[in-house]
């Protein structure tokens, strides 16, 4: 799968990385999102595979999306039988985010990128569009650290296991009034806290490379995001592990102000999750035995650079990470937007 598909998807990504961009900083986070889904359908459709979005994302806040269940690939073009052999093509699933941080990449805000997540059929949980409580740590406290531990013990194993002292660890937190607690302990265990608006997927990712000053991941984001952080996870040996939340008093957002706990349990059961309290590692979120994780910053971050336009064209970085070839490529590239570009510029 790697071979076949691992270059197309860099594009898939940074098609939806400059889409977006182009709306960084105006404001208006649903443009932002719709284009990014745009391109990405759009590319994805030349991509030699027959491929099944098992996460779209937007539900919980009626963003537009690239839906659940829809087929995506060469063969779903139209005459795909003149050209190509759908029983010749992988059979995958994906599961996509195609502008994750739309606040961040409507207010020029850093942290916003395409990204997205493939296995081969049935590798990737089907996440409903829940809330998910999440813990991201280094490969070096993988297995030790656990989300059933309080934060204060977490942070004494992450201390142990990378060899640094409580007060030179930095914890991500989503700046949240269901985090209040929960900030408060961390500072008080000595920790520091980074506070986020949005994007917990790149604060995941940030765990798994030391060098980040991002040391964990800690408390309640939402569960697509946690499918997409654990493929990447898994791929780099990194610890994730995550716990649905169907309770709206814990997740406190408007957005679930009118739902009841008892609705969203039998939501849960409706879609066939018996066990709605069952703590998910990496390895049960991304399961498959192939998978790709690819991201492309729209605007800057912590491991990417954002798109940068110039005349005629524009300057994108990517990484894709491979279970199979086992890399975490960044990939930096030049588009040309024009036939004949005036200059191609190293911006
Ligand atoms: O920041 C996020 C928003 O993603 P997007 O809608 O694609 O721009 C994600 O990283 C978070 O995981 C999550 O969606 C957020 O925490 C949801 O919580 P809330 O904003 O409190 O409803
Ligand atoms: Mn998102
Ligand atoms: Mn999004």
């Amino acid at each position: 799968m790697d071979n076949v598909i691992g270059l197309e998807i860099i594009e898939v990504v940074e098609k939806a990385a400059i889409a977006s961009a182009r709306w960084m900083g105006k404001g208006d986070k649903n443009m932002a999102d719709q284009v990014a889904v745009d391109a990405m359908r759009a590319r994805m459709n030349q991509v030699h595979m027959r491929g099944r979005i098992v996460i779209g994302e937007g539900e919980r806040d009626e963003a537009p999306m690239l839906y659940i269940g829809e087929e995506v690939g060469i063969c779903t073009q139209e005459n795909a039988e003149a050209f190509c052999n759908p029983e010749e093509l992988l059979e995958i699933d994906i599961a996509v985010d195609p502008c994750e941080g739309t606040n961040l990449c409507a207010y020029g805000q850093p942290g916003s990128m395409a990204v997205l997540a493939i296995s081969e059929k049935g590798g990737l949980f089907a996440a409903p569009d829940f809330y998910m409580k999440k813990l991201a740590a280094p490969p070096a406290a993988k297995g030790k650290v656990d989300i059933s531990k309080s934060a204060t013990e977490n942070l004494k194993i992450l201390s142990e296991s990378l060899d640094r002292a409580i007060d030179e660890l930095v914890v991500v937190v989503m700046k949240r009034e269901r985090h209040d607690e929960l900030i408060q302990e961390i500072r008080a265990a000595g920790a520091r806290v980074q506070l986020i608006s949005d994007g917990d997927v790149s604060a995941a990712l940030s765990c798994a490379f030391s060098g980040t000053n991002i040391h964990a991941l800690m408390g309640i984001g939402a569960a697509p995001e946690g499918v997409i952080s654990a493929a990447a996870m898994r791929a780099l040996g990194g610890h994730f592990q995550g716990q649905l939340v169907y309770d709206p008093a814990i997740v406190k957002t408007k957005e679930w102000a009118g739902k009841t706990k008892e609705g969203n349990l039998a939501q849960l059961q409706a879609a066939g999750i018996t066990d709605p309290d069952k703590i998910y590692d990496a390895h049960e979120l991304a399961k498959g035995e192939t998978v790709l994780f690819a991201a492309c910053g729209i605007t800057p971050g912590v491991l990417m650079k954002g798109v940068r336009f110039f005349n005629g064209g524009a300057r994108t970085q990517s990484l894709v990470i491979s279970t199979q070839s086992k890399t975490a490529r960044f990939v930096d590239t030049i588009h040309m937007f024009e036939k004949q570009p005036r200059s191609i510029q190293l911006v």
